[in-house]
């Protein structure tokens, strides 16, 4: 019988990092043990056994003093071997649960941050010949931290400093660069039974695929057999199966196969099919996201693997535009999957995967100048992209305010995130590897990948070994079982070995017998460990005396010498077992715990799922409105401003045409209806703005930046900047508060209708997903009977988090309108819109709970919105003008009028056009 532990230490893998800049990927690193021949079965008797490395005894010390990680083997009195690793007990034992031993032993967090590494790409020859800057620094001192500049509103300079994990400079080779983004002590967990997710994340062309696959042409010829430009999955494919055959061929087993699939114009396509038919996601408890139809392949050896991933390669889909000839136009993801059987019986399987996911880049069409299919592949990426966004700002949001801060993560709005899911804030450990262009002409969109970035880096993630958690417990008391057989057996035979049965006064338990069995102290203190049928060649022994072996030998044999350290050592196991006891009592509460929490993690997430499920719909339906209509910022401010003018003014909006009726689902009218709390308004308001910013880049103009915050009570006030605001408070500024009307009540009302409607399209809904029990779902289905639940639906609240939620700083309390600017003569008064001013406030809704935030992606709390990555340039209008031109005709009216000029002027002043103009330039 030969050792089996794999040897290797990681200790060099960040070497050439400096100390005190070597990215944190955790404390120390992994000492894995050496391979050892046992010694010989006479040897290993009369030794002393190897004890525990972890928290129980410290290893025994080999000869020359060094401490000794051999391989023992014992044989068990059925006489199966068991085998011991780490030269100790403690390799009987199986893993503690993922929040323990596997966790320590990788250096893994029960809460784990994702960890986030930046690759400055090289200036390439487009940029060095068009005159382009470094807009990007790394450090060379310190190798986490950048420096970009970035032009700021109106040409003025926007320098930042961004803090990562890692930073690899332009100079970063790509054999740095596994070790450099710590990605050999993820292979490794996976090999344990992690899952492990690497994406890289980034601008088109900057070097993401180069980064993940190397050259991706060199890779996808069927004659490829290695290069020095190879990315990160070829040198992890390599490291991964050399550290499966290290371990030898006694270790446990490993599996690997493969599975490599791409998510095009948010379809997702089998690259290892030659059909090109589109593959649904599934949902289920257990598994989460998941695509059943992929196929996976067996990859006995590292060529089948490299098979595979070539072969995925050739069928991804590229295209060429002006930033890059090979522009990698899906999301690819190639997952390896490692299971390993462990433990005596191989009973217990561990389910380690690693994904590798090659992002399609974000593309600003007026630079790439796609057209045609191109470019609807560029608004599917970048749609995509911006879902992602999304989800990693809302999981940066609720580390932020804590758990409850966002009840709701959209992962379930693009696929990519759906297949995310488990990598962003959830149960897998998660590299990105953000890639950047250090040219001035990118400096933008550098700017965006970092803001995300460095938000990424605050998502945590709770790491979990992949393995059932029954099967985990019946095979940890399983090896306790084996565990104290083993040792009990060895003691034995280390007694037997020094034939203290012929000594004077000893009473020795047969192989049958346990006398390494912890006193009980419930039974009778007389009795003796005497098998039956076993003569003791001595007088009895009188009771009292021998109460443990030791004290046995101890009482027997005073002034024997040479047994003092036997009895040394079977007093040594008693403790041993006694702390084995203790910590399997301290495993059973962990269990149990786990156990209950986990429920109540389902439960929960089911919950969440519904009320995703309720969200989901609602926003479709505005997204669909959308859709169609935002071609052009100017559209879009035109939708936006009627939008608010149907707010204040619901009645005239719909004589002068702007509201329609509510079954065209493509109108302001429609949208209006939609957005029937603060919630949906702010979501929306986001998605709006963002689109705004992304359209309104493409024209050049006179920038001004636009605040924007929601206070609690509902109120979304839209702020100029200061400059603006001030030049807007200097202007006429008349006390003018429009004929009084709520917008809440109109609002009350609509938000009523809407209820009304939804209900019927989710009774539909429900009709329908019953009437077709095979249509292809995406959460599982609902456990009432689908009339039922939507009757229910409409008696109950609308469903919102379980958990609190802790209000933003920017929040203004309860019913307080958020502290901002406002020109003088503005309406204090929340529920009153106020025109004139460059400042509206509105109340959608007065329901209780329904809190507000600031627009997700876009705007954070009152923050420019430059922060958030994103550069809006508005110029507000604010009615201003109208409503001067408003008074003026009022008074003009007024003259001849009985009413007075001041009615009149209300009256005018409600029939402004516009309460809010946007007008979008850049
Ligand atoms: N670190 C680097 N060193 C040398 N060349 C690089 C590096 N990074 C990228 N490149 C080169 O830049 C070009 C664009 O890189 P790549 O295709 O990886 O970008 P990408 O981010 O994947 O783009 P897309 O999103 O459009 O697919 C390629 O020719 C690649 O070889």
């Amino acid at each position: 019988m030969t050792s089996i532990i794999s040897t290797r230490s990681c200790s060099g893998e960040i070497s050439r990092w400096p100390a005190q800049a070597r990215p944190n990927f955790g404390a120390t690193q992994l000492e894995m043990s050496r391979l050892g021949t046992p010694p010989p079965r006479t040897a290993t008797r009369t030794q002393r056994p190897p004890l525990d490395h972890g928290d129980l005894p410290t290893p025994p010390r080999s000869a020359q003093g060094k401490r000794t990680n051999e391989l023992k083997i014992h044989n068990s009195p059925s006489g199966k071997t068991l085998r011991s690793q780490s030269g100790g007990i403690s390799a009987f034992l199986p893993p503690r649960t993922a929040q323990s031993s596997t966790l320590e032993q990788h250096n893994v967090r029960e809460q784990d941050n994702i960890k986030v590494v930046v690759r400055v790409r090289p200036m390439n020859e487009r940029e060095t010949t068009g005159g382009e800057t470094l807009a990007v620094q790394c450090s060379e001192s310190d190798t986490t931290t950048l420096q970009i500049n970035a032009p700021g509103p109106r040409g003025a300079s926007n320098a930042r400093q961004f803090a990562f994990h890692g930073v690899l400079p332009p100079g970063c080779r790509q054999s740095d660069v596994l070790q450099a983004c710590g990605i050999t002590q993820l292979l490794d967990a996976a090999l344990a039974g992690f899952h492990v997710t690497i994406f890289a994340y980034g601008q088109t062309g900057s070097g993401k695929t180069f980064t993940m696959s190397g050259r991706e042409d060199v890779l996808a010829l069927e004659s490829y057999a290695g290069d020095s430009d190879d990315g990160i999955v070829t040198r992890a494919v390599m490291y991964l199966y050399e550290s499966i055959n290290k371990r030898g061929k006694a270790a446990a087993p490993v599996t690997v196969k493969a599975s490599y699939c791409e998510i095009y114009n948010e379809a997702l396509y089998d690259l290892l099919k030659f059909s090109k038919q589109q593959l649904s996601v599934r949902w289920d408890a257990q598994r989460g996201f998941h695509c059943p139809d992929l196929s996976i392949k067996d990859c006995a050896g590292v060529n089948d693997l490299m098979q595979v991933i070539s072969r995925g390669m050739r069928n991804r889909r590229i295209g060429s535009h002006e930033l890059n000839l090979e522009s990698s136009r899906s999301h690819s993801i190639v997952t390896v999957y490692c299971n390993t059987a462990v433990g005596e019986d191989n009973e217990c399987a561990r389910f380690g995967k690693i994904s590798f996911v090659d992002l399609a880049g974000s593309e600003r069409v007026k630079d790439t100048h796609t057209t045609g299919e191109m470019l609807k592949e560029t608004t599917s990426i970048n749609r995509s992209l911006f879902t992602l966004g999304k989800v990693i700002s809302a999981l940066a949001e609720r580390e932020a305010g804590g758990p409850s801060a966002v009840p709701h993560i959209p992962y379930r709005d693009s696929k990519l995130t759906k297949l995310l899911m488990d990598s962003l804030g959830g149960s897998a450990l998660a590299l990105m590897v953000a890639c950047v262009s250090p040219a001035s002409n990118s400096a933008d969109e550098t700017l965006s990948t970092l803001s995300y970035a460095a938000r990424a880096k605050n998502i945590r993630n709770q790491p979990v070994v992949q393995l059932d958690a029954k099967d985990a417990a019946i095979a940890a008391l399983k090896r306790e079982v084996a565990l104290l057989r083993a040792e009990n057996q060895y003691l034995h035979e280390q007694l037997e070995s020094a034939d203290v049965t012929q000594l004077p006064g000893t009473t020795m338990a047969t192989p049958e017998g346990n006398m390494l069995a912890m006193p009980d102290s419930t039974a009778p203190q007389e009795s003796t460990v005497q098998p039956e049928g076993t003569a003791s060649p001595l007088p009895a022994v009188t009771p009292g005396q021998l109460m443990t072996p030791r004290t046995r030998l101890a009482a027997s044999l005073p002034g024997n010498k040479g047994i003092e350290p036997l009895i040394a050592r079977i007093n040594e196991a008693e403790n041993l077992l006694m702390r084995y006891s203790k910590e399997n009592e301290r495993l059973a509460s962990l269990n149990s715990r786990l156990q209950f929490r986990r429920q109540f993690v389902d439960t929960d997430y089911t919950g969440a799922l519904e009320e995703v499920d309720w969200l989901r719909h609602k926003l479709e339906r505005i997204e669909g409105a959308l859709k169609d209509q935002v071609t052009k910022p100017g559209q879009l401010a035109r939708i936006l401003s009627r939008k608010f003018d149907a707010d204040l003014h619901p009645k005239e909006a719909g004589k002068e045409g702007h509201g329609h009726s509510r079954m065209d689902g493509h109108n302001d009218s429609h949208l209006l209806h939609e957005a029937s709390n603060a919630e949906e308004l702010t979501e929306e308001l986001g998605a709006l703005l963002t689109k705004i910013a992304a359209h309104a880049r493409a024209e050049p103009g006179p920038p001004i930046s636009l605040n924007a915050t929601i206070d609690r009570a509902g109120s979304l006030t839209i702020t100029p900047e200061k400059s603006f605001a001030e030049a807007l408070s200097a202007g006429p500024s008349r006390s003018t508060t429009p004929p009084r009307m709520s917008a809440n009540s109109a609002l009350a009302r609509e938000d009523k209708e809407d209820k009304q409607a939804d209900g019927e399209s989710r009774q539909q809904a429900a009709d329908k997903f019953s009437d077709n029990p095979g249509a292809d779902r995406d959460a599982p289905a609902s456990p009432k009977a689908p009339a039922a639940a939507a009757a229910e639906e409409e008696t109950l609240p609308r469903p919102v988090s379980r958990r609190g939620r802790t209000p933003l700083a920017s929040e203004a309390p309860m019913g307080t309108t958020a502290p901002t600017f406002k020109p003088s003569g503005a309406s204090e008064d929340p529920e009153t819109p106020t025109i004139g001013g460059g400042h509206v406030a509105f109340s959608p809704t007065d329901k209780p709970g329904l809190a507000s935030r600031p627009a997700k992606g876009f705007i954070g709390g009152s923050k420019p919105v430059v922060d958030a990555g994103v550069v809006v340039h508005v110029t507000a209008k604010a009615g201003a003008k109208e409503h001067e031109e408003a008074a003026g005709d009022a008074k003009a009216e007024a003259g001849g009028q009985e009413k007075g000029p001041e009615k009149l002027l209300k009256k005018k002043v409600g029939t402004v056009p516009s309460a809010m103009n946007f007008k979008i330039d850049i």
